[in-house]
């Protein structure tokens, strides 16, 4: 075993924000450079489901739990066939990971895969700086030659933003599959998948769904030549503001009438099938314990989160739009940003945080029922 695959590499490794702040540490994982936005998740546990989430595409995580890769890689818990992350930051790697289902070290996976990081950075102060100053692009270098500073961040200037970007078509499938029902088949859905994770329609399979998984760019007629009973539209990357073709097929669906559901950008997109603007939050959510409060029951929550957009809707009216009335079902209690969108004249709702709860917790899983139930009372 190298010295860095257990995760006390000493070669040189460094941070630069292109606001011209640098953080120096160790090469962790691939050795080489990397670009993306730097975002951090306030996860303490289930790094594997973060790296292998496809929102995470173009993306460099700053993870604030001070120690990871405790329980090494399985097999089971990716979210996705790989890593998406752009680079990863922590601030002390586990140096000997102990867990039963533990195949390799999280050190290893990130070097076999490609992805650069960066490890003993203070990433309190990481964080504490991009909470400040917002969500921006960053670079990380490693090596025994690292050009100059100046250098770097000329580099880090050049990487393309989040804003604007179409990431989509980059991570979707590009072939239909079919994830069958656990037990008797209940419904048909089409799952309209923008970057979609693996426990997405697990969740719906565990409930009688069979869930045929298209691609991002599958037109109306595809979505209905599999007779949904049901549609669905995932979480993914990028600016839902260059989704318009998501946009004019889930008009197309609440046009007929058909029960749908979204997640994550799916909820941006509702929002946008809607009439209602998305804009840039300053840096997001991420993690597996924010609050949401369902305003549909009083009940509060603690869930997933991975989003830096959110939808700019009214919180406290009824909004009519050109598919009757809607309204807020869910808000984020840190900050009263929208987290859920529900029609009450059609059978379609959507939020922006992850009822797959993987890694948990699992307090939102009642909203694939709700999908459920929608699906029964077209029947009826
Ligand atoms: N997880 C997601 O679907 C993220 C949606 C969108 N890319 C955002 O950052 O807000």
């Amino acid at each position: 075993m190298t010295t860095s695959t257990r995760g006390t590499s000493r070669v040189p490794a460094v941070l630069v924000l292109e606001d011209g702040r640098i953080f120096r540490g160790r090469a962790y994982g691939a050795v080489g450079e990397t670009f993306g936005e730097a975002v951090f998740s306030t996860g303490m546990t289930g790094y594997q489901e973060t790296l292998t989430d496809p929102s995470y595409h173009r993306q460099v995580v700053v993870m604030t739990a001070p120690h990871v890769g405790n329980t090494g890689v399985n097999d089971e818990d990716p979210e996705s066939k790989r890593i998406w992350v752009a680079g990863y930051v922590v601030r002390d790697p586990a140096r000997v990971p102990s867990n039963w289902r533990s195949r390799r070290t999280l050190d290893e996976e990130l070097a076999a895969q490609g992805v650069v990081g960066i490890s003993g950075i203070d990433t309190r102060a990481l964080t504490r700086h991009l909470r400040e100053r917002g969500a921006m692009r960053v670079g990380i270098f490693s090596g025994n030659a690292l050009p100059d500073e100046g250098t770097m961040i000329a580099q880090v200037r050049q990487a393309p933003e989040m804003t604007g970007a179409d990431l989509s078509a980059e991570v979707a499938t590009k072939e239909a599959y079919v994830v069958p029902a656990i037990g008797e088949k209940k419904f048909t859905v089409a799952a309209v998948d923008l970057g979609i994770k693996g426990m997405t329609p697990h969740r719906m399979a565990e409930r009688g769904i069979e869930v045929h998984v298209l691609p991002a760019t599958a037109s109306v007629e595809e979505v209905y030549a599999v007779a949904p009973d049901g549609v669905f539209f995932s979480n993914g990357p990028g600016d839902p503001a260059t989704a318009d073709h998501p946009v004019a097929m889930m008009q197309a669906v609440l046009e007929r009438g058909t029960p749908l559901f979204g997640i994550c950008f799916g909820n941006q997109i509702l929002g946008r099938a809607l009439g209602f603007g998305t804009y840039k939050l300053k840096y997001g959510h991420r993690g597996i314990n924010q609050p949401v409060q369902d305003r549909t029951t009083g009940k509060v929550e603690v869930t997933a989160h991975n989003h830096g957009f959110a939808v700019d809707a009214p919180l406290d009216e009824v909004s009519q739009t050109p598919f009757g009335r809607a309204e807020v079902s869910h808000v984020c209690l840190n900050d009263n940003v929208v987290e859920g969108l529900q029609l009450l004249d059609k059978p379609a709702f959507s939020v922006q945080y992850h009822p797959e709860a993987a890694a948990g917790p699992h307090d939102a899983a009642y909203l694939f029922d709700r999908f459920v139930s929608l699906m029964e009372g077209q029947r009826a």
